[in-house]
């Protein structure tokens, strides 16, 4: 093959995969406390979906996502991100990442805030007003973050985690506490994301969220078992309730375990 083609089939792979794919996991492996936590995960996630890892408590979403954002010290196994390895430099602007406990400062008020990780981040000027108006806190801007109610705090946080417009953002259990009409508004925003492009990973333990996402990975004891869309993995379990779903999947997880 001339060098030219060589060199155009080589593109063509790198943009097939980093248009396909914004996450790669192959054969990842976890231990943490000398237990391994991730015994041997891979999967990956498509460009502009909104992907939840559900599962209960433990079974290893918050480790996955810390794999993802590259700061999980891992044992084996490759993370890619965007086509690069995860928690590389150029990856830095491209992510964003929001923890279960809210990182922003109690006593500024929220605009104070976004201007500060603004600059902190070398966002743009705009991109304060911007990400304020995104999570729907125009009303609460000016008031001091330590006076909001825990679902107006943890938007803060995700506030800022929208200055620089990341492509992939990774948000753990965004949803915890809030009243249904908020959770709902949250929903729309991710999926309002992914339709601009932005790839959304969102952890939950509550099931109900999983008729939410464009599709699902369904985690237990550190490994995945299910993958794909609410209403194939329903189909794949035979129930029409994705809760019960989940319990077959489960029996029959531990079944073929055992
Ligand atoms: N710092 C740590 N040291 C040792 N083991 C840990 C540590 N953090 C978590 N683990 C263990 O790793 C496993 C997975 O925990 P992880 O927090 O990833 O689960 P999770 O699905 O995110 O749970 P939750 O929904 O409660 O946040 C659990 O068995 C937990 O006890």
């Amino acid at each position: 093959m001339p060098a030219r083609s060589i060199i155009q089939h080589m593109m063509n792979n790198v943009e097939s995969r980093t248009t396909a794919d914004a996450v790669v996991v192959e054969d990842l492996r976890v231990v943490r406390g000398g237990k391994p936590v991730l015994p041997c995960l891979s999967f990956s996630i498509p460009v502009g979906q909104v992907t939840g890892l559900l599962g209960p408590s433990g079974s290893g979403k918050t480790t996955l996502m810390r794999a993802l954002v590259g700061v999980q010290k891992v044992a084996a196994g490759r993370v890619e991100v965007l086509g690069q390895p995860a928690g590389s430099a150029p990856l830095r602007r491209r992510l964003g990442y929001v923890t279960q406990a809210a990182s922003v400062y109690d006593d500024l008020t929220v605009r104070e805030n976004l201007r500060f990780f603004a600059r902190v981040l070398d966002a743009d000027p705009d991109a304060v007003e911007r990400s304020i108006a995104a999570v729907d806190l125009g009303e609460a801007a000016d008031r001091i973050v330590s006076r909001l109610s825990g679902g107006q705090r943890s938007r803060v946080s995700l506030a800022v985690a929208l200055l620089r417009q990341p492509e992939v953002l990774v948000l753990d259990e965004p949803t915890v506490g809030l009243d249904p009409v908020l959770r709902r508004d949250l929903w729309q925003l991710f999926h309002r994301l992914a339709d601009a492009g932005s790839t959304v990973v969102v952890s939950s333990h509550v099931m109900d969220e999983a008729e939410r996402c464009d599709r699902l990975l369904l985690m237990r004891e550190g490994r995945i078992i299910a993958d794909g869309t609410p209403a194939g993995i329903k189909q794949q379990a035979g129930s029409d309730d994705i809760e019960q779903a989940f319990l077959h999947l489960v029996e029959a997880h531990a079944g073929s375990a055992a």
